[in-house]
């Protein structure tokens, strides 16, 4: 694999597009992966994160992707910001541009901001999910690094290079998050696909000792799922979601759209109303104020 620093790509270096002319500045650094380097890069004082990478075939699947979910109404509506190649060193590398996500991983969110925080997150990624299988597709490769959480549990998905059109095989997936790899169904691209992830990705959050990864590492024969169900059920804070982890690994849930409405059923009362209605547990508190306002007002006020 090619590195940043083997490509001459350093903190202020300029990359330009050899068709588009279109120059981006490198601010840092954001990740490295198998398929390209991640940098955070500015234009015209607007960051995004920019890919380049080391085969355009590994890349266009990712490129598709993302032209196809931009070209779209959903949230996931112009992603896509620039695609072009670049020459390094006399040697042609292709790159795409995107929107930058600012954020953190689900794990440092919850360390910082506390567990109670795993039901709306999971609610956000859900809906996420939702979007994109109402749209025929499936994301394919979820797991931990492929999300980013920012304020108030927002979450966003990065790395499209899984995402597969439904019916399909599965295209990209890490074994840890497979269904097939645990001989619990096949890799056909559907709803349940990337429920079957989310599940082992919740059951990740409280995995301190790291035990699935282990579990993982047996031999194929001595993988199974009733592994998976045995740790729900040893795990005491899944126990409000433990029905709906093991529906989820068994594939009992089908469709996003009801996995959506049995996760909101284990959000806090507050949390569930202000996410369905849109509005938010704040509405009783701008009442109170404003009577206490309207008390000040004619206290001061009255002859
Ligand atoms: N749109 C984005 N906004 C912010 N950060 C991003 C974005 N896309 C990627 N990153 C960062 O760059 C890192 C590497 O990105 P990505 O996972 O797409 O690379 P990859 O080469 O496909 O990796 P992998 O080997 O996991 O498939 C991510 O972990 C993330 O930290």
């Amino acid at each position: 694999m090619t590195s940043s620093e083997e490509l001459g790509l350093a903190v202020g270096s300029t990359i330009r597009g050899k068709w588009r002319n279109r120059a981006y500045t490198i601010v840092r650094t954001l990740g490295a992966g198998s398929n390209g380097t991640v940098f955070l890069v500015n234009r015209g004082g607007t960051q995004y994160a920019l890919k380049v990478g080391y085969d355009s075939v590994d890349l266009m699947s990712e490129v598709n992707a993302l032209r196809t979910l931009s070209k779209s109404t959903s949230s996931f509506h112009g992603m896509l910001i620039d695609v072009d190649d670049v020459i390094v060193s006399g040697k042609e590398y292709p790159f795409f541009v995107m929107k930058f996500h600012e954020g953190t991983t689900i794990a440092s969110f919850l360390q910082k901001h506390g567990s109670d925080w795993l039901y709306l997150i999971g609610m956000n990624l859900l809906r996420k999910l939702q979007e994109l299988h109402d749209q025929g597709y499936v994301f394919g490769d979820l797991k931990m690094e492929n999300i980013i959480v920012s304020s108030y549990g927002h979450v966003e998905l990065i790395d499209f290079g899984g995402m597969t059109a439904k019916g399909r095989s599965v295209k990209q997936f890490t074994e840890l998050y497979d269904r097939g790899f645990w001989g619990a169904g096949s890799r056909v691209a559907e709803d349940s696909y990337d429920l079957f992830a989310f599940a082992i990705l919740i059951m990740r959050t409280v995995d301190t000792q790291d035990s699935l990864s282990k579990l993982a590492k047996g031999l194929p024969q001595n993988r199974n799922l009733q592994d998976l169900k045995d740790f729900v059920d040893r795990s005491e804070k899944l126990n409000s979601a433990k029905m709906f982890l093991h529906q989820a690994i068994s594939g009992q849930l089908n469709s996003t759209r009801a996995a959506c409405e049995a996760w909101r059923k284990l959000l806090p009362k507050t949390t569930s109303s202000a996410t369905k209605s849109g509005s938010g547990s704040w509405l009783p508190w701008c009442f109170a104020l404003s009577i206490v306002l309207l008390g000040v007002t004619v206290y001061l006020y009255w002859p």
